[in-house]
């Protein structure tokens, strides 16, 4: 599959001088959901933005579905779907006629089919006649993604879908997201949940000041940063490691009775055979283990505290 947009030398400075994208590159593939991270004031917005013709940019280019933002902006805002963070609908009127509305404003005629099924796919099929005061925030945010998709874009992105969402909308959004997906929605989503994009993300692209720092297979990413943690729990508390098993990446808990040993989830040798040999020849007994995988989080935040150090 090919690139639905493509993003080259992105740079953009607002009026007061300050740049908040410095030459970002990036190409997304078509039918991919990738995450869009990076602390507050990274520039995600400012990049959506930039995509959806919203920010005017200040240097390189940009093309969804081959048309170039700045040169063709209505063909290439008409393959976009954007839902915003804040959930903002005129709150008197009913469901159908938002939608109708939303798809109407991109020079579209009726479709009632495609909004039909949309709804449906929505489960807001049988609330289309409710006024959107109706509705509980779990639906608003639902037609919000409705309107998104009033005029059948190719490419939906979605800011913070989940921000102030309890657990439950956050999983049916989730499942949502992969329906889409599996209808051949390109989905860009950013968020600060990273446990949200480890869920759902094929891709994760790490944005911090103004650059990407990274933009990797989530797979990959938790492969090549990835560290997991063994605990070995002891079953006679030692008050200092013994002799020869210093500078092996153990470490003793204060109680002294749990070692705990991190290893690269990458590294072709992770020492832990030899390290239980080892042990025991040391006199120590390992009552029980316990392991845990490094998260997208510590990654994240490994990346982020690398650059600003
Ligand atoms: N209109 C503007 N004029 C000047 N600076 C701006 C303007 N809009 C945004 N910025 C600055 O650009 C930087 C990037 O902002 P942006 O909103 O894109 O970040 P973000 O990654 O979306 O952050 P958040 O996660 O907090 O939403 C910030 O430092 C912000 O203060």
């Amino acid at each position: 599959m090919g690139a639905i947009i493509s993003i080259t030398d992105l740079r953009k400075s607002y009026d007061n001088g300050f740049q908040a994208l410095k030459g970002v590159s990036l190409d997304i593939e078509e039918g991919e959901i990738i995450a869009l991270l990076g602390p507050n004031g990274a520039g995600k917005t400012t990049l959506i933005g930039a995509v959806c013709g919203l920010v005017r940019i200040t240097g390189g280019t940009v093309t969804v579905g081959g048309h170039d933002v700045v040169h063709d902006p209505r063909r290439a805002r008409s393959q976009i779907g954007l839902v915003p963070q804040e959930i903002a609908l005129d709150i008197f009127e009913t469901v159908w006629k938002s939608v109708r509305y939303t798809r109407g404003l991109f020079g579209l005629p009726p479709d009632d089919a495609h909004l039909e099924r949309v709804l449906k796919s929505l489960s807001l099929w049988d609330k289309r006649d409710n006024q959107c005061k109706e509705l509980s925030g779990g639906m608003k945010r639902r037609v919000m993604i409705a309107k998104a998709l009033s005029h059948a874009p190719k490419v939906l992105f979605l800011d913070e879908p989940t921000a102030g969402v309890d657990v439950n909308l956050r999983r049916d959004m989730w499942a949502l997201v992969r329906e889409l997906r599996a209808s051949g929605v390109t989905v860009i989503l950013t968020t600060h949940y990273i446990e949200e994009a480890e869920e759902m993300a094929d891709r994760v692209a790490v944005i911090n000041k103004g650059e990407i720092l990274l933009v990797e297979d989530k797979a990959h990413l938790m492969k090549r940063f990835g560290r997991k943690l063994l605990t070995l729990e002891l079953a006679e508390p030692v008050t200092a490691l013994p002799a020869g098993l210093e500078g092996r990446g153990l470490t003793l808990s204060e109680d002294g009775a749990h070692l705990v040993y991190g290893y690269d989830t990458a590294a072709e040798h992770t020492g832990i055979t030899r390290l239980i040999s080892d042990l025991a020849d040391a006199g120590l007994r390992v009552r029980d283990l316990d392991s845990e995988k490094s998260s997208l989080e510590d990654v994240f935040l490994r990346l982020v505290e690398e650059e600003q150090a």
